[in-house]
């Protein structure tokens, strides 16, 4: 018998043109699940109030939060908004909250990247800091302006990854070189988020969930614009598809 593939929901952005909104992802990270974590992904829509979101993660094996060029709406981590926080994307983040608390209470494995690396520490109850580049010490960790998608992502600086870490057992090394295409980052880390990488400014790179039930990896950079190319890129979603493959394992052996 064909084993069934595992499903990894992706929540969408909401984007409005040509007289609608839209509720889409971008296909970086669908290729990402498909072609090296061998999943196939379920766009999610970020219309959180219109269903069961607890009953949708019972029905899939993995999450995958993705980066936005919107920001986490501050007043979810007690900051006054202002024009440094914008943009927003307000039923994402309503989507994302409930699936990363909803995905921790059921043991559903997480991949965060970026702006859902973000959005985890906020979860859990962290804060965010806004154009760190402008704080003292901080590197400018914004992508070169260039139209070109593949040169925006490819300036990379280098990580140090937390000996003994779980980010350490993936990609087997102390040191990564990763990519940067953010303004925001964690200011206060959330209790139970241990630190995985960091930057040579300090920027937390990488998180994971203390305790978690299953896999919950929160990084900072984007390891699916590589992901068939570079080796810890790979490694991370091989990892999270492994892991998902064990929660469908999980999950088939359950009684009903
Ligand atoms: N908006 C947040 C999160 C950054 C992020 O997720 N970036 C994805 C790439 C967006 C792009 O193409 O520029 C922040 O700025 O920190």
């Amino acid at each position: 018998m064909t084993a069934s593939p595992i499903l990894v929901a992706v929540p969408a952005d909401v984007r409005s043109f040509e007289n609608y909104d839209w509720h889409a992802t971008p296909d970086t990270y669908l290729k990402a699940l498909t072609r090296v974590a061998g999943a196939t992904p379920v766009i999610v829509p970020a219309l959180s109030g219109e269903f069961d979101v607890n009953a949708l993660l019972g029905r899939v094996d993995g999450l995958l939060m993705t980066g936005s060029a919107s920001n986490v709406h501050p007043d979810r981590y007690g900051v006054p908004p202002s024009r440094a926080h914008e943009p927003f994307d307000p039923a994402r983040d309503r989507l994302t909250e409930a699936m990363i608390r909803g995905a921790l209470a059921a043991g559903v494995p997480m991949l965060c990247v970026c702006r859902g690396h973000q959005e985890l520490n906020v979860a859990l109850g962290g804060t965010l800091a806004t154009e760190i580049q402008e704080l003292d010490g901080r590197m400018d960790h914004r992508a070169t302006p260039n139209k070109d998608q593949r040169e925006r992502y490819a300036t990379r600086h280098a990580v140090a990854v937390t000996p003994g870490g779980v980010l350490a057992g993936i990609v087997g090394s102390d040191e990564i070189r990763v990519n940067s295409l953010h303004r925001q980052a964690i200011d206060r880390l959330a209790d139970g988020l241990a630190v995985e990488a960091s930057a040579p400014d300090g920027t937390v790179e990488a998180v994971s969930v203390e305790g978690a039930k299953a896999f919950a990896l929160g990084v900072q950079w984007h390891p699916e614009y590589w992901a068939e190319t570079d080796a810890a890129s790979t490694t991370i979603f091989k990892a999270f598809g492994d892991a998902c493959r064990a929660h469908a394992a999980r999950r088939a052996d359950a009684p009903r």
